[in-house]
């Protein structure tokens, strides 16, 4: 199977802290593929260093069949979109201008881009912003308007950290449709969340991030297995080792 993206032996400090460390990773292409993990655990990390927005210390990664060379970087830059924690946004401009900006850089051509940009709007509820400053938006709006413009880029990779984060459920779906149809035009799709419940019905393949390494695949088949059983959030609890609070630590409430 082709994978999206290759990771091997990836090594990533803050200081004197790692927090990837000997880090391998494969991701087939054409997946949704559920990246989670406790707070901490390093998964904007390497959501950064694989959207060029990170330096790392050592390992090989290839994205997209490049690997991740100075040399690649702006071939690689052209390919993947992103959706960041917070956001990535140009606060003083209207939602309008941003998107037309993106698409500016992606060099999307400038007839029917109106209407894409107006369709994407409309259906994610962003409509009533078009012509709103950035830094006027609440913070749902914020990260809509950030997914409106990974789209439009037309990535075949599209990275999502936390994505569902402060959206309302009824846009929750709406991005969720718009994800299942990129799959269906083979786009590959990483996406961080603690919303378990979304990623045990989005996603394909879930990693499982924890102590600086992947801890558990679970592709499809494993899944199957497991979650006869057990929901995803109950399989997570079963591979991260959290000492236990005492019953009566809260007493004092
Ligand atoms: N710029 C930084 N400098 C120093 N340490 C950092 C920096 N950014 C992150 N860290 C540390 O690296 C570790 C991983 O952080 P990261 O944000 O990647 O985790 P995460 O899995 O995305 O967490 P969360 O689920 O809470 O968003 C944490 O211990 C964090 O404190």
């Amino acid at each position: 199977m082709e994978q999206a993206i290759e990771i091997n032996a990836l090594q990533k400090s803050y200081g004197d802290t790692p927090v990837l460390d000997n880090f391998d990773l494969s991701v087939p292409s054409g997946n949704i593929f559920g990246l989670i993990g406790p707070n901490g655990a390093g998964k904007s990390t390497l959501i950064g260093i694989l959207t060029g927005l990170l330096d790392y210390d050592d390992g090989q990664i290839i994205i997209d069949g490049l690997p991740l060379t100075e040399e690649n970087e702006l071939k690689i830059k052209r390919r993947v979109a992103s959706v960041l924690q917070p956001p990535l946004l140009f606060e003083h401009f209207t939602s309008n201008d941003f998107l037309h900006y993106i698409c500016d850089i992606y060099e999307i051509p400038s007839e029917g881009r109106q209407p894409k940009i107006n369709s994407l709007l409309n259906y994610l509820g962003l409509q009533e912003f078009e012509y709103a400053k950035i830094n006027k938006l609440s913070a749902g709006s914020r990260k809509k308007l950030s997914f409106c413009a990974a789209i439009l880029s037309k990535p075949n990779i599209l990275f999502l950290d936390e994505p569902f984060e402060s959206i309302d459920v009824i846009s929750i779906g709406r991005m969720k449709t718009i994800l299942n149809q990129l799959q269906n035009k083979g786009v590959t799709i990483i996406i961080t969340s603690h919303i378990l419940e979304i990623v045990e019905n989005l996603c394909d393949d879930i990693a499982i991030l924890h102590n600086q390494e992947i801890i558990a695949y679970l592709d499809s088949e494993s899944r199957k297995e497991l979650q006869k059983d057990a929901s995803l959030s109950e399989i997570f609890e079963s591979y991260i080792e959290i000492e236990k609070p005492q019953d009566d630590v809260l007493n004092w409430l």
